[in-house]
């Protein structure tokens, strides 16, 4: 066990094909396979220090004492791998705004995974990082790696890991994150996806589309494709959140702002003849998939229309790595 406090930071990943659905809810089995672009603009760094005195673990979000099971049940899972008995302090800054849909839970769970696992005293190579990171969120699995990343759904605990696809992306994209709202959302991805798994009647349409998706969106990544890439993602994220609308309860993440950004996105690609495309996860806020060389023009055409919002702009991002404090 490593006696000074171990910190390492891990960047959010934005999935171009969506992982919206549990096959084993406890060990964070996925339905289908999924594609993230890992973004350099927002993070979580996390510090953890194993201490034979606490009763029990202190965690603290944002400089906050908070209490999360998520969090406690993931420590004893370290542990249990760890061979040990002992509480931790851990530090979490999250350089995200927290649960509103901007995966913050997977920059924050793979952050967590490195730094706990690392201050317990193991070494694991970074396809174990990945599964264990699977284990506290399952896009967490993803931010091991930057640039493009593939998380193979697996059949269990062993199989079910991330890949780099390109680490070193040489393609000059990134994303616009608008934030629409960063406020808590209503449904948890957790929720909200089990909900979908439940009731949709299109989950099976889901599980084949997204399956080809992958397909076709890996192809398009290779070809520097960036129409292909674009419209793949675009039509994944549309056809996740028509499950959301078709399940019972029924439900949506969207706000009216939400659509009146996607409008513009597609009025900028038709009439302005900027390619731009949009995705979006459980919560109001709209990424936009663009070219680094068309992003402030696209943002000046933002700040036109909705004034109040910000766009940040995201390039692609490194995997998880250690830092000192
Ligand atoms: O990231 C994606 O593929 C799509 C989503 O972001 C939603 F749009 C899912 C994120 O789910 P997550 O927070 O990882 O759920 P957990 O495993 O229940 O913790």
């Amino acid at each position: 066990m490593n006696s000074s406090p171990i910190t390492a930071r891990a960047h959010t990943n934005i999935a171009l094909i969506k992982y919206w659905g549990k096959k084993d809810m406890d060990l964070i089995i996925p339905q289908n396979s999924s594609l993230s672009l890992t973004l350099d603009h927002f993070y979580t760094d996390t510090t953890v220090k194993f201490d034979k005195t606490l009763p029990r673990d202190v965690f603290t979000l944002n400089g906050h004492l908070v209490e999360n099971p998520k969090v406690n049940h993931f420590m004893d899972l370290v542990r249990k791998l760890a061979g040990i008995q002992i509480f931790a302090k851990i530090d979490s800054i999250n350089h995200v705004p927290s649960a509103a849909g901007l995966a913050s839970s997977a920059s924050a769970f793979a952050a967590l995974a490195a730094a706990a696992s690392k201050a317990a005293g193991l070494d694991l190579s970074r396809k174990d990082l990945s599964r264990l990171a699977r284990r506290g969120s399952g896009s967490a699995s993803r931010s091991i790696y930057g640039g493009f990343v593939e998380w193979c759904q697996g059949t269990d605990d062993q199989t079910s890991y991330a890949v780099p696809v390109e680490e070193k992306l040489d393609w000059p994209i990134g994303m616009l994150v608008g934030i629409v709202n960063s406020g808590q959302k209503k449904i948890s991805s957790r929720v909200g996806m089990q909900t979908v798994v439940e009731t949709s009647p299109y989950y099976q349409g889901w599980i084949q589309s997204t399956t080809a998706d992958l397909k076709s969106i890996k192809k398009a990544i290779q070809e520097r494709d960036f129409q292909k890439v674009g419209e793949i993602t675009e039509s994944n994220a549309l056809k996740m959140h028509a499950l959301n609308l078709s399940a019972q309860p029924h439900f949506n993440y969207f706000e009216p702002m939400s659509l009146a950004i996607m409008q513009e996105v597609e009025r900028i690609r038709e009439e302005e003849h900027i390619p731009c495309y949009y995705t979006l996860d459980a919560g109001p806020n709209v990424k936009i998939l663009c070219l680094q060389a068309d992003a402030s023009a696209i943002q000046q055409i933002l700040a036109s229309k909705f004034g109040q919002i910000t766009f940040e702009f995201a390039k692609p991002g490194e995997g998880v790595r250690f830092i000192e404090a």
